[in-house]
Order: structure tokens, then sequence, then C-alpha cells
């Protein structure tokens, strides 16, 4: 069997939403996530037995052991056939964009592939980590209860910088600085005739983990005013529990020229462009048609 290559894109939470608080702690949330074209990628060779290595840019910090996201959702396959998958980090870890969760469902598709079996699904899944249950099929979709509860969402494709300021923040800290659990749902999402209308609608929703991320890292707000710096910026927004911070764009040429900017002005900082929406691999093959 030849190697199996999948693509982890990030994950971002163009709002999100905290409705509530579960009484195992977990907290409910209501969020309309959207998926970049930046991401890591896995190599799945079959093998005796299962082994990872992590590389890429983005490496330095991330387990390479059986604490690897990726090792646990390969392990939820059970006994069977094997792989040695390779990890190219290229998202930072512990920044708000799923990076883990993206690449354990990855994971996931990629020993579902080998095996020639339905990829994992249920409370299995969903215990590797909130965020995996979307990251399986990566397109637009609204998500509530603890992230578990999915319905796909038509989005226009929503020009974007990411930025990152390499400041690792943790995301039980943060939910437990909130000061209120109990918010009103996001609106109800209509049908957007085009990137503006989107913009315009997400512009009244919000990210309640923001406030609280900012108190424990305050390099977040500076992210956030760099970026409404840039010119053709119409909304930023911090994702998940941060650090890293969204802004939306008029075009794909304003966003690609403001992150050239930005990165020049902030050396150490990481960001990305491009299209957020729809990184299925159904939509891949779409676009190679
Ligand atoms: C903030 C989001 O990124 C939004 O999409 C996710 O809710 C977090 O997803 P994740 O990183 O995959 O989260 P997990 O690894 O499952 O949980 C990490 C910790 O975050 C808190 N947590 C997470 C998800 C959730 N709905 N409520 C929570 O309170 C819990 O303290 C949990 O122990
Ligand atoms: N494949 C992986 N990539 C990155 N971190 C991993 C991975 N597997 C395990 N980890 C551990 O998980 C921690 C959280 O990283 P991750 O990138 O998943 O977080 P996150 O940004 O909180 O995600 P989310 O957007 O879901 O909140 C890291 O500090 C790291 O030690």
């Amino acid at each position: 069997m030849p190697e199996i290559e999948v693509f982890a894109p990030a994950k971002v939470n163009l709002a999100l939403h905290v409705t509530g608080q579960r009484a195992d702690g977990y907290h409910l949330l209501d969020s309309l996530v959207a998926f970049a074209p930046a991401g890591d990628r896995l190599r799945l060779a079959p093998a005796d037995a299962m082994a990872l290595t992590v590389r890429g840019p983005e490496s330095r910090g991330v387990p390479e052991g059986p604490e690897n996201l990726v090792l646990k959702a390969a392990a939820l396959y059970g006994p069977g056939p094997a792989a040695a998958i390779h990890l190219q980090k290229c998202l930072p870890a512990a920044s708000g964009i799923g990076g883990g969760s993206s690449d354990a469902a990855a994971a996931l598709r990629g020993m579902a592939a080998l095996r020639g079996v339905a990829p994992a699904a249920g409370a299995a899944v969903v215990k590797l980590g909130a965020d995996v249950p979307m990251c399986l099929d990566p397109r637009p979709a609204r998500t509530r209860g603890i992230g578990e509860e999915l319905s796909p969402v038509t989005l226009p494709p929503l020009p974007s910088v990411l930025v990152n300021p390499r400041v690792e923040v943790s995301t039980p800290a943060v939910f437990k600085a909130l000061a209120s659990k109990d918010n009103a749902p996001m609106d109800e999402i209509p049908a957007f005739a085009n990137a503006a209308d989107c913009i315009g609608w997400l512009a009244r929703q919000r990210n309640d983990l923001q406030p609280a991320a900012v108190a424990l890292a305050p390099v977040i707000a500076e992210v956030l005013g760099a970026l409404e710096a840039l010119p053709g910026c119409l909304l930023v927004r911090m994702s998940g529990s941060g650090a890293t911070c969204f802004g939306l764009f008029e075009s794909d040429e304003a966003a690609a020229a403001a992150q050239a900017r930005l990165a020049a002005a902030n050396p150490g900082w990481w960001s990305a462009h491009g299209p957020l929406g729809d990184q299925s691999e159904a939509a891949a093959a779409r676009r190679t048609l």
C-alpha cells in the first residue's frame, strides 16, 4: 500500500459564545467555525508497529511520545495494520486554532484509509479533544454542545490573516477566568449573499473567551490592534481560547499585502493568510477538477 497524506487545517472560531456549563465542568458553546489553507501535514506509511516523528517549523516542544494526540487517535482503532506517521508541524501549539485536535482528526482519517474502515466516531473521539469532531470533516459548521453537535453551514470564502504572538495560552485557564458562563447564543445564521454580508453579521457576534484570554495574555490586545490597523481590514477577533487572532479583509490581495506588512513589523510573530472556508477532502477534489 502506498503512503497516505492527510492535511490538518487550522480551525478558526469566527464566533464563539459560551452559553452554559455542564455538571462535569465542560462549557456549552455556540460557535461558527471555518478552516484555513494553513495547516499541518501527516504522512502515514504502512509499518509493523505504530511510530511517530514530528518535524517542521513549529515542532519545538511538541511531544513525539504516546501523549501526542496523533498516537492517541490512532490507538482508537485497536490492534491491526499499523503506520509510521510523520507529522509536519506548521501551526503553533496551544494557540486556539486546533493544532493538536486537527492533527488527531487527520490521524483518524488517515488510519481509516489505511485500514479500509470508516473513521472512528462518538464519545471516544470527543474525549481526544472537544475540537476533534469538527476537524474530522473540516468544512464550515455551527457547533454546539461542548463542540460535538455539528450542523454544516454554507459560507462565502473569507479572505483572512491569522496571527499568533508566540505566547501559549492554556484553554482550561481561560475557561476558568470567564466572568460570565451563561451568555446569549449566536443569532440565527442567515444565507449570506457575499463575504461583506457575512462579515457584517459576524461583527454582531462575539468571542466570549476573548476578554479572559486578553487578561491572561495582554499581548493579544496588541495583536488585535496591529491587525485592525492594516489597510482593508474589516473585522478582527480572537479564535478559540487564543492567543491566535484573525483579521478578515476585503480581498485576498489585501490580506496577502497585510500579512507581509505585519510580518515585517513583527518578525517574532507567526502569521498566515488565505481564504477561510471549506478545507474538506471533497472541496479539495472539486478545486482540482
Ligand atoms: C475553545 C475551543 O477551541 C473552541 O472551539 C474548544 O472548546 C477547546 O477544544 P480542545 O482544545 O479540543 O479542548 P479539550 O482538550 O477537550 O479541553 C481542554 C480543557 O478546556 C476546557 N473546556 C474545553 C471545551 C469545552 N467545551 N469546555 C471546556 O471547559 C476543559 O477545562 C478541558 O479540560
Ligand atoms: N499533535 C499535537 N500538536 C500540538 N500539540 C500537541 C499535539 N499532541 C499533543 N499536544 C499537546 O497539546 C497541547 C495543546 O496544543 P493544541 O495545539 O492542541 O492546543 P489548542 O490550541 O488549545 O487547541 P484548540 O484550538 O483546540 O484550543 C500542547 O501544549 C502539546 O503539549
